[in-house]
């Protein structure tokens, strides 16, 4: 007998079987609706969001229909031509040129994200289009993922599977493949938003001494939730035992992870980046790896995605990297896409987004 979870996996399947995509391609996913608002969505999103925007009525939409490949430039600026809505993903780039080619139809653009640094938003505010993402359901899952990070940085595990499996593991030894712990550690947050608080709750029964932040003006409500002291820049990098970044990429913050920042940490500390990757300066931070100016560093983003596998970080021992996966759970993704479908249906109709950028 099917259990009710893949009984409901399978019902949702059938659900959007009629679907049935011809890789590669975009395929007109509606029937004959052509009085409605037309809406393109630039990834083979999730079921529960692709299944919002079918089971509404409200719009007749095509996707491009892989997830593998994002939807070429080319083609997005032809699809997107006279469209009154977009949902797209974080390998978009919504510019001045793509925002020219939608034309002025174009009232809602949804992103299934909750960074929107891909998104030109003077060029949308100029244009009085409104913007949809994805903040707090991904929280979670972040943060998660965020531990894991730290944990498989500072205790080393990759490099630890790795000589398992390869020969390298002889006998028991003393100091071998020794790490950082994080009882009585310090770790340092910049940037403090909700994941940067969720990360703090997660990481506090490992029993850290003392949890300090930046940003750009303390946040108080934030930093009680976690009992996290405010600090400079300067002092978050001399403190901190591991120190996580949780900051939008912004003109302001762009790179703000440099040999300055790098210089100032302990030579035991453990770099984690789970934000996005132009916040930090990915050749000083190689230099203080490969130096030993700091201990490790844990990236879930970089730049360019994907980086080169020739990439010299990727030589590093501690340097451990991952595919931009922090928000890469089932269900997260889904509700991200259900979230970014509601949005995008909610714009359309002139009425409150569930979560809305204030441009
Ligand atoms: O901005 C986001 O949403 C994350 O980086 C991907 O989930």
């Amino acid at each position: 007998m099917l259990s009710s979870r893949m009984a409901l996996r399978r019902l949702q399947r059938i659900a959007v079987a009629p679907l049935s995509f011809t890789s590669g391609a975009t395929t007109k996913v509606q029937r004959d609706m052509s009085t409605l608002p037309r809406v393109y969505v630039t990834r083979q999103i999730p079921s529960e969001g692709l299944k919002i925007l079918q089971d509404s009525g409200q719009v007749q939409f095509e996707l491009w229909d892989s997830d593998d490949v994002p939807v070429p430039r080319k083609e997005l600026l032809q699809k997107v031509k006279g469209v009154d809505g977009l949902l797209c993903v974080l390998t978009e780039k919504i510019d001045a040129e793509l925002l020219d080619a939608a034309g002025s139809n174009l009232k809602v653009v949804s992103t299934m994200s909750v960074g929107f640094d891909h998104l030109s938003l003077e060029e949308l505010k100029k244009r009085g289009i409104r913007v949809g993402y994805t903040p707090e359901v991904l929280t979670d899952a972040v943060a998660e993922l965020t531990v894991a990070l730290l944990l498989a940085t500072s205790r080393r595990l990759i490099e630890a599977t790795h000589e398992a499996k390869t020969g390298g593991w002889g006998t028991w030894r003393t100091l071998w493949l020794c790490g950082y712990e994080l009882a009585n550690s310090t770790v340092g947050i910049l940037g403090l938003g909700r994941i940067g608080v969720a990360i703090a709750e997660r990481l506090a029964p490992f029993k850290v001494k003392k949890f300090i932040y930046t940003d750009v003006a303390p946040r108080p409500e934030l930093a009680k939730a976690i009992n996290a002291e405010y600090v400079t820049l300067d002092e978050l990098a001399k403190q901190s035992d591991f120190l996580s970044v949780c900051c939008a990429l912004t003109p302001e913050t762009k790179e703000i992870c440099n040999t300055n920042l790098f210089s100032k940490m302990k030579n035991t500390s453990i770099f984690i980046n789970t934000s996005r990757g132009g916040v930090v300066n990915q050749e000083d931070l190689y230099e203080a790896l490969s130096t030993g100016q700091i201990a490790g560093a844990g990236l879930d983003v970089t730049v360019p995605e994907p980086l080169p596998t020739s990439h010299p970080l990727f030589t590093l021992k501690n340097c451990v990297i991952l595919p931009h996966i922090a928000s890469a759970s089932y269900s997260t993704r889904n509700a991200m896409s259900a979230l970014a479908a509601n949005n995008l249906l909610l714009g359309l109709r002139s009425q409150p987004m569930i979560k809305e950028l204030k441009l």
